[in-house]
């Protein structure tokens, strides 16, 4: 089935291009198949079932079945089932990279890094399992106890992007499966390989047919396909993580059938950094987390503010890193950035460039798109800081999702509060600073669902993800609360007949 893949495989079984159904690797019901492209070269590398609306009843009625038995499987196989698809996964993690660097273009090595994050999720949540736990009570009327218990919620439907494609599936999967729940996922057009082979290894681990399906679908069918499996009477829960604009379509549609939602949506995340901050940690931090998958991440640094006393050293330095990443395609050695995932991210990122020039903005480094010039084939933009960002540009109301740092300068704390949080958007925010107090203080008044203290990068299994305002609601991973996503809760009451 590999046999014509642009790389090489040490396992050719993990290629997988069907739908997965119920058990059963299909073509879509049309024939249809839609191609799939490496953001690298801007060559299509191989294709995928071009499913519809009419393929998702099958895919949910198997999952329906499924779940019938496997809610009632005890937790503890659950846990032994993840544990065994996290040692497959594990050892599988170098095919998976590859399969991640040809559909979304990140480095090798970020890939790698990919999956060791994502395998935080199924270790993770095989804990969880056996720990889901009700509570028990005796109430205000004397002769009663009151009780609750949580049981899985029924069949989940995943709506999953392209960045993450190995790491976002995992983080839903493992708390889905964990909590006796089945799962169809959709990924998205441009990934579906990397989450195919993770179903084909959750087979091998021995889930159930039917408890873990996926459908693949092409750009131009992702909304009805979507819409589809949002309105089935039989779907219970829905997790989305991508825009805020999308999400928002995606809470009106299950608001209809009132299903339980989980929202991962935008950022447009700020990272501040005082006088008084480490600025070498900082930029070290900053370069991590805005270069990561050239800039693609939904909590990457998308306004960097910098305090008046430090922002031309902190230009400085930035400058000097972010000039010495080495761009190219991601499965070349060395490598530091790859291109973006699409070539709509290239439109936009010349569209912020020519705004911020026009609005006085100055272009330290790069500000050019590399792709279809100097033999980049693929959808390459060069590693781009702007200073003198002003919060008229479109760079500080609108998510870049591409390697264009802005650094706009600030002068008091409480400025930098309010500019901060001056956005719908609420996922993270980032703070340098060696001033305790002010790290309280921070801590309290940044609006964001998690914040980063001296850190840009939070994310783990063991912490809950999760945005305020327009960037989404609920949270993944995490203890108790990612779980109990996909978990419902009943309340029992007892009289006792004889109370003592
Ligand atoms: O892009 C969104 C997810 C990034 C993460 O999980 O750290």
């Amino acid at each position: 089935m590999a046999k014509n893949l642009p790389f090489k495989m040490n396992n050719p079984d993990l290629f997988r291009d069907k739908s997965l159904i119920g058990g059963e690797w299909k073509e879509a019901k049309s024939g249809k198949r839609f191609d799939v492209y490496d953001p690298g070269s801007n060559k299509v590398w191989a294709t995928a079932p071009d499913n519809t609306p009419e393929d998702t009843d099958e895919a949910v009625k198997a999952a329906y079945e499924a779940f019938q038995t496997y809610r009632k499987t005890n937790p503890r196989q659950r846990a032994q089932w993840l544990l065994k698809w996290d040692q497959l996964i594990r050892d599988n993690r170098d095919d998976l990279a590859r399969i991640v660097t040809y559909e979304c273009g990140k480095p090798i090595a970020e890939s790698q890094g990919e999956l060791d994050y994502a395998l935080g999720f199924t270790w993770w949540f095989a804990g969880e399992a056996e720990r889901v736990m009700g509570t028990v009570q005796v109430p205000a009327a004397p002769s009663r106890r009151v009780f609750t218990v949580k049981q899985p919620i029924g069949v989940a439907v995943a709506l999953v992007p392209w960045n993450f494609p190995i790491a976002m599936i995992l983080r839903k999967a493992g708390a889905a499966l964990a909590a006796g729940c089945t799962m169809v996922v959709k990924p998205s057009p441009e990934t579906p390989f990397s989450v195919l082979a993770l179903a084909y290894l959750a087979e091998q681990a021995g889930f159930p047919k039917g408890v873990f399906s996926v459908l693949p679908t092409s750009l131009e069918n992702t909304p009805a396909l979507s819409e589809a499996l949002c309105r089935h009477p039989l779907v219970k829960k829905v997790t989305f993580t991508g825009s805020t604009r999308v999400g928002k379509l995606v809470a009106k549609i299950c608001a209809d059938g009132l299903k339980k939602v989980t929202l991962e949506l935008g950022g447009n995340c700020p990272f501040l950094v005082f006088d008084d901050a480490d600025l070498d940690q900082a930029a070290a931090q900053l370069m991590a987390l805005k270069y990561r998958h050239a800039g693609q991440a939904c909590i990457t640094a998308n306004r960097v503010y910098v305090q008046k006393g430090v922002y031309d050293k902190f230009a400085k330095i930035l400058a000097e890193k972010a000039g010495a990443l080495k761009v190219g395609h991601g499965a070349t050695e060395g490598v530091t950035m790859g291109p973006v995932t699409t070539p709509r991210s290239l439109d936009k990122a010349e569209a912020h460039i020519a705004d911020a020039k026009k609005l006085g903005g100055q272009i330290v480094l790069g500000g050019n798109k590399l792709h279809g010039t100097k033999g980049y084939d693929g959808y390459f933009f060069e590693p781009t800081l702007i200073t003198g960002a002003k919060k008229e540009m479109m760079v500080a109301s609108e998510e870049q999702f591409s390697p264009i740092l802005a650094l706009f300068e600030f002068d008091t704390e409480d400025e930098a509060v309010q500019r901060a949080n001056d956005t719908s958007m609420g996922l993270a925010s980032y703070f340098f600073t060696k001033n305790i107090d002010r790290t309280w203080r921070l801590l309290e008044n940044l609006e964001a669902g998690m914040i980063g203290m001296n850190t840009g990068n939070s994310s783990a299994a063991e912490s809950p993800f999760g945005g305020i305002k327009e960037s989404g609601y609920g949270k993944e991973s995490g203890k108790d609360v990612a779980i109990n996503e996909y978990m419902v809760t009943k309340t029992g009451t007892l009289t006792l007949s004889d109370h003592y």
